[in-house]
């Protein structure tokens, strides 16, 4: 059962730390964004408060995120216990343990023909690619935006229901339908540390919604930024205050 948990948490109903378990977002979430192509830059910090908090939840501490597995671990090695990555595709769940990948539908190879045509004529939008699909990303050209999500939404629908569109921050992504953050939470949760606690998910964007309602449907909770909590600073803080 969710209770307060601290002073700092007044506003935010959390389950005891003894009984939770937290799946945390990266960008935008625990670091702030920053342009296209500067580089993420860990705030002072963070790894100790991550640290601690992983110590106080019996090592139920795992970042879910769009980003590889890989590339969360140049940030954060091995701080948090398990890791979730490629929007819920690849999913380690202990430290050193192997990275599982979901089988997925092949990409209909046309589709990354034209993405790729239709990027090269929208200077700043980039391709992601992903393991089972691809993101388009407009942040450095929010003019874009539309005819993006046009493109998308046409693949989608010749799908027949394998792909969905998903929003992200200045963002559209393709992906295998059932595949997604909420996913790899579901699965997370299902083996210890994360099994038998309470999911408490921290995201900054519409991908993470997934990810909250997986979270809400097991008992938990999610938040997000800028709702519950106004920046990723703010965020640390509370997450610092936890373990004070
Ligand atoms: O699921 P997330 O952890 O939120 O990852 C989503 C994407 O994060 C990164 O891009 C975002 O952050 C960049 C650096 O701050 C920013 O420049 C970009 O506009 C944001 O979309 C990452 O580069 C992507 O691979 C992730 O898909």
């Amino acid at each position: 059962m969710l209770g307060f948990h601290g002073v700092q948490s007044a506003r935010f109903p959390i389950p005891p730390l003894s009984q939770a378990a937290f799946l945390l977002n990266f960008d935008g979430t625990l670091v702030e964004e920053t342009p296209p192509g500067d580089p993420v830059v860990l705030p002072p910090g963070l790894i100790d408060t991550l640290r601690r908090l992983r110590a106080a939840c019996g090592d139920a501490l795992a970042i879910v995120s769009s980003r590889t597995v890989e590339q969360l671990d140049a940030f954060l090695g091995d701080v948090p216990f398990a890791v979730g990555g490629e929007g819920g595709i690849a999913l380690r769940h202990r430290p050193g343990g192997p990275i599982e990948r979901t089988a997925l539908p092949e990409l209909p190879r046309i589709w990354l023909v034209q993405a790729r045509d239709l990027v090269g004529t929208l200077p700043g939008v980039r391709l992601e690619h992903t393991e089972g699909g691809f993101i388009l990303h407009y942040r450095a050209a929010p003019e874009a935006a539309q005819v993006l999500h046009d493109a998308v939404a046409a693949w989608v629908k010749e799908s027949a229901g394998a792909y969905l569109l998903a929003a992200g921050r200045m963002a559209w992504e393709i992906h295998p339908a059932g595949v997604d953050k909420g996913y790899a939470v579901s699965l997370l949760m299902q083996r210890p540390p994360f099994l038998g606690r309470k999911p408490v998910v921290i995201g900054n964007d519409k991908s993470d919604e997934s990810a909250m309602a997986a979270a809400k449907a097991a008992g938990g909770a999610g938040f997000r930024i800028p709702v519950d909590f106004p920046t990723p600073a703010v965020l640390r803080t509370w997450l610092a205050g936890l373990t004070a």
